[in-house]
């Protein structure tokens, strides 16, 4: 499991879903593609509650979630409380989002960067360590919702 990586997006993304799909694959992370597998219209609520539950049962160590802006996928999955789900469009987004947040999803929209930006943003969210320290404290009450 430790670096089984689910990818899911919804039809805006098919293509990206596959470049990066192809890219985890040859840097040696196993993948578990939850789909869609055409680019027949589909609901990215629908995979993306299918990626987070898949890092809710431990399934996958890291989610990849992809959608047309990325912003529906990435709501849909923090909707399961076992998802910290980032939305990211440039590498240093990618890289605070493990940093400081703990990220264990990225979310990225297929029809607002390209692929070669993409795979640089997983490079970075997939190499870079949490920082622990104050974060884990924030990252902590992010599980504890209260005013
Ligand atoms: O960006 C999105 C939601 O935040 C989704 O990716 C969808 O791709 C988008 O809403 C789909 O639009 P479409 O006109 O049905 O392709």
């Amino acid at each position: 499991m430790a670096d089984r990586v689910a990818i899911a997006s919804d039809h805006a993304a098919i293509e990206m879903k596959a470049a990066l799909g192809a890219w985890l694959t040859e840097n040696g992370f196993e993948v578990a593609d939850l789909g869609p597998a055409t680019a027949d219209s589909v609901d990215y609520p629908d995979y993306g509650y299918r990626l987070a539950a898949s890092i809710a049962s431990g399934e996958a160590r890291w989610g990849v979630a992809l959608c047309g802006s990325g912003i529906g996928i990435s709501i849909a999955v923090n909707r399961n409380p076992a998802a910290r789900c980032a939305l990211v469009s440039d590498n240093l987004s990618a890289r605070l989002a493990r940093q400081h947040n703990d990220a264990n999803v990225i979310a990225m929209g297929a029809r607002l960067i390209g692929i070669e930006t993409a795979r640089d943003c997983l490079a970075a969210f997939l190499s870079t360590e949490f920082g622990g320290d104050r974060h884990q404290r924030r990252v902590e009450k992010l599980s504890n919702p209260q005013i």
